[in-house]
């Protein structure tokens, strides 16, 4: 029992609403809460609390008030003997508190708000969270610091965390600079980072360009004004420098037949699981089994290390000076052995190429098909999956070296979206279910 525990029937309404909750598809009758601690008292009220579903544990920052102001109606949870609650990560006042405890180094109720070492944090700033979709939430302070809450409560090593922290000890110019961690005594609650202000998304880049060519319908994909080409380019060196400080920094190896064979058998489980929740993906099981069954052809030595292990075009950012990578968390709804393990750095090289198809695909979603679109969309992809490989292949190994693993990672990771997408955003199912279909129709 918490404080919170009256509020449960309303979370029970709320949650399902939040774009973070991974648990859309399930029954939801209960929803409760535990440890339940009061981060700043009085009114307005932060409490830190854990929500058990049946989708896992969440974390929830709750602010409470006598009376709610307008510009925080948008965030009400419900009401409970004549208080309003509701998420806090919208009210600048509770969140300027978590940067002050980060900024003080200080422990409440088991939680430790600490600066990484060295890096000095002040706390004035004027907080916002982000606008963006995504699978946690993040709050940023003023053009200087962003925080981001992990959603997800996961005991264990955090590998967003871990790997910020090694890329920076080995001066990486493609990260933001770690500069404070929220943690309990097993888990990572939450990391602040330097704000990349002026930063330009890869994916608001990247479907800018597709709109572009789209609108020139009679133009190629080489003679329209926002080519993405260049930059593709850039972000696979950019990757690749990435996978060379994580290796200079951690470590790597190489992994003969039997963690070839494993991996391939994880592929297969992979889709058992996904078969089983969308019944959309049965027609396309032979051909995605047989994909995976030709990994196994090519060469049975694979170089493995730390990697990104959810690398998209939504987690990179261009600054004026270059690309940055973030989001080190891996697939958030993975188990965490699988996200810390040493894997192929392919598997980022998948998850970016399958990232370029989504970019220029999703905007047909919903539209009457039109052939002419479709030709340019795919001939956008097809130039920018060989500009970023390019690039890639300019500092480390040419990743279509190995087609038959790459290309069941891809088909791997398309699978992961349509779980994904059927979790989290029900309406852009079609997006990785078209591609497995022209993929395994051998149309890309
Ligand atoms: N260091 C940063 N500087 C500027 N913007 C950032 C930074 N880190 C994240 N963002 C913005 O916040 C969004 C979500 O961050 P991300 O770490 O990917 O969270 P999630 O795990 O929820 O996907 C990004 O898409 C980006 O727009
Ligand atoms: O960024 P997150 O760590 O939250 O990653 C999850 O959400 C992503 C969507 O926000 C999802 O990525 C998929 O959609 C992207 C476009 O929105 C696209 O660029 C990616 O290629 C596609 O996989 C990601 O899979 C998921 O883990």
């Amino acid at each position: 029992m918490t404080e919170l525990t009256p509020l449960s029937d309303a979370l029970l309404r709320w949650l399902p609403e939040q774009r973070w909750f991974g648990g859309k598809n399930r029954d939801l009758s209960e929803v409760s809460t535990r440890d339940a601690v009061t981060l700043l008292d009085g009114d307005p009220k932060l409490v830190h609390a854990v929500l058990r579903t049946p989708d896992g544990e969440y974390q929830l920052l709750v602010g409470r008030r006598r009376e709610l102001p307008e510009h925080l109606a948008h965030a009400r949870i419900g009401e409970v003997d004549g208080f309003v609650y509701y998420e806090a990560v919208h009210d600048t006042e509770l969140m300027r508190r978590l940067l002050e405890l980060i900024a003080e180094d200080t422990w409440v109720g088991g939680i430790h708000f600490a600066p990484e070492p060295g890096a000095q944090i002040v706390p004035s700033q004027r907080a916002r969270p982000v606008g963006a979709e995504q699978s946690n939430t993040s709050v940023i302070y003023g053009q200087d610091y962003i925080l981001k809450l992990f959603r997800r409560v996961v005991v264990g090593p955090n590998p967003d965390l871990q790997l910020h922290r090694a890329l920076q000890s080995v001066g990486c110019k493609h990260i933001a600079r770690p500069l404070g961690a929220i943690t309990d005594e097993f888990v990572v609650l939450g990391i602040l980072q330097e704000f990349l202000s002026g930063a330009a998304e890869g994916w608001a880049m990247a479907t800018a360009s597709v709109r572009d060519l789209m609108a020139e319908a009679d133009l190629h994909a080489a003679e329209v004004g926002g080519d993405f080409a260049g930059e593709s380019f850039r972000l696979g060196q950019s990757v690749a420098e990435v996978h060379a400080d994580l290796r200079r920094a951690l470590g790597g190896g190489q992994e003969g037949p039997e963690r070839l064979y494993e991996a391939v058998q994880a592929m297969h489980r992979r889709l058992d699981t996904v078969l089983a929740d969308v019944p959309e993906l049965a027609r396309y099981e032979p051909a995605l089994r047989a994909v995976f069954e030709e990994a196994r052809n090519g060469p049975s030595v694979v170089d493995v290390q730390f990697i990104h292990g959810d690398l998209h075009l939504g987690q990179v950012l261009r600054t004026a000076t270059g690309w940055k990578l973030i989001d080190f968390e891996g697939e958030p709804a993975a188990p965490l052995a699988e996200r810390n393990a040493l894997r192929s750095p392919l598997r980022d090289v998948a998850g970016m190429l399958r990232s370029f198809d989504y970019a220029a695909q999703q905007l047909l979603v919903g539209n009457p098909a039109d052939h002419q679109l479709e030709v340019r969309a795919r001939e956008w992809t097809a130039r920018n999956r060989d500009a970023f490989c390019d690039g890639y292949a300019e500092v480390g190994a040419d990743p279509r070296e190995q087609g038959p693993l790459l290309r069941a990672l891809e088909l791997d990771k398309a699978v992961y979206e349509v779980a994904y997408e059927h979790g989290n955003r029900p309406d852009w199912l079609t997006v990785p279910l078209a591609s497995i279909a022209r993929i395994t129709a051998g149309e890309d």
